[in-house]
């Protein structure tokens, strides 16, 4: 049997992030991942904030970066646009669109180079309590070998089974659960080449619809539903956006990409005696976007950091290890509820109420104008959306 201190179960983003930070802090790693190609295949639009990687203590590199953002186009349901770039405003942050099949690597490779041992091809079949460690079964090319660690970190993404198999109740409830879905494409005429764009309202029913540049004439174009709010399919949903949208009428597929995306924030309990969930595992995406990879890592970085002094102490009880969920509750719960509330907001109206709300933006100037003159456009043309806002605060 492999004897470790830690066993990180899945390399994507926060998985690589929580080895890499596990292994910093002086504790034996070993991560293991069941593809064969880390980041592949992507299920991800790609973007990035700058300061998030920033905070991460990431530089951006040129062999995952394909787009450098300069700002935000939202289009309401009637085609009303508003635009967020620097233009217009002061932008407090932009960000980047990755090429996730070399990010995810690169990240998995800062791991091995902080000392973690990776074993690609190699999945987890099921764990079990031994004294004050979990011994988890794996299958590496159709052979079963067990690992004995001290310290689970499960970062198994949003399907995660593994903080389950130690009794956690992460799971997502459907109604939490987006459906995501997307082409990359080719031939994708946008109005600004730097700028992501984002479709709301009964295009995509509980989510919305987006193009992500990634250089040139590439973009991802895809779009993420909560399937209980339809009765379209996801791919209905698609092939009518990219049939309809002026950006894709030249635009052809090289890509198809699927996933969930469990955005109802992170679950009550998110570590025990030996065990701590971080990623998509433990809800850590921002319920509005659905962007979970920042968010992810830095979940991966609370988790591995606590881990390592934890075995440095000798001590893996869930009383030593609750460090964990206070850290990254302090670091993101209060941006996560924030984007619950806006979320429910934004859900709550209607493709009319939308467009009453993008019309009270549309000619504002951002930088000059204050909350309560906002607060008087809205009252003008959407009493209702308004009165919904309020409510919810
Ligand atoms: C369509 C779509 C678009 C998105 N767009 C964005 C975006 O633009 N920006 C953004 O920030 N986020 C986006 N997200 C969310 C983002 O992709 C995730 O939040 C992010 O990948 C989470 O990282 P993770 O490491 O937690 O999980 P994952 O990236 O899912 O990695 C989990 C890893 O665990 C491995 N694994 C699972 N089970 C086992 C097992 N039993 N044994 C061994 N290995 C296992 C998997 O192979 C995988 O490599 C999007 C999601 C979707 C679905």
């Amino acid at each position: 049997m492999i004897k470790t201190d830690v066993l990180v179960i899945g390399s994507g983003p926060a998985g690589s992030s929580a080895a890499k930070h596990a292994a910093l802090g002086g504790a034996k790693v070993i991560v293991i991942d069941k593809k064969s190609e880390i980041g592949a295949p992507k299920r991800c639009a790609e973007g990035v904030s700058k300061a998030g990687l920033a905070d991460l203590g990431i530089e951006p590199n040129v062999r995952w970066v394909t787009k450098e953002l300069d700002g935000v186009r939202l289009v309401s349901p009637n085609g009303t646009n508003v635009w967020l770039t620097s233009d217009e405003i002061e932008l407090p942050e932009a960000g980047y669109i990755l090429e996730r099949k070399i990010f995810d690597k690169y990240m998995a490779m800062d791991a091995a180079r902080a000392g973690a041992e990776i074993k690609i091809k190699t999945l987890a079949h099921g764990m079990r309590k031994e004294g004050d460690a979990y011994v988890v079964t794996c299958e590496h090319m159709g052979e079963l070998f067990e690992i004995k660690a001290n310290i689970i970190i499960a970062a198994d993404g949003p399907e995660s089974r593994v903080a389950r198999w130690a009794g956690l109740r992460t799971a997502t409830k459907a109604t939490n659960m987006e459906s995501g879905i997307q082409f990359e494409m080719v031939g994708v005429e946008m109005e600004k080449q730097d700028v992501i764009e984002f479709y709301f309202g009964s295009v995509a029913p509980g989510g919305y619809a987006w193009i992500f540049p990634k250089g040139d004439d590439i973009a991802n174009v895809g779009l993420a539903v909560i399937t209980n709010d339809t009765d379209k399919t996801p791919y209905e949903h698609l092939k009518d956006f990219v049939a309809n949208c002026p950006a894709t009428q030249n635009a052809q597929a090289v890509e198809f990409n699927i996933g969930g995306d469990p955005v109802g924030g992170m679950p009550k309990k998110i570590y025990d005696d030996n065990i701590l969930v971080c990623g998509d595992a433990a809800g850590q995406v921002n319920p509005l976007t659905g962007g979970g990879i920042i968010s992810g890592m830095k979940g991966g970085m609370h988790a591995g950091i606590v881990a390592a002094s934890a075995i440095a102490d000798g001590d893996f009880s869930k009383d030593r290890l609750k460090e964990y969920d206070k850290n990254i509750r302090d670091d993101i719960g209060h941006e996560i509820d924030k984007y619950l509330k806006v979320k429910d907001y934004a859900l709550s109206l209607s493709d009319e109420e939308l467009d009453s709300v993008a019309d009270a933006f549309q000619d504002v100037e951002f930088e000059k104008v204050s909350t309560t003159e906002l607060v008087k456009n809205l009252i003008k043309v959407s009493p209702k959306a308004l009165l919904k806002l309020g409510k919810l605060l």
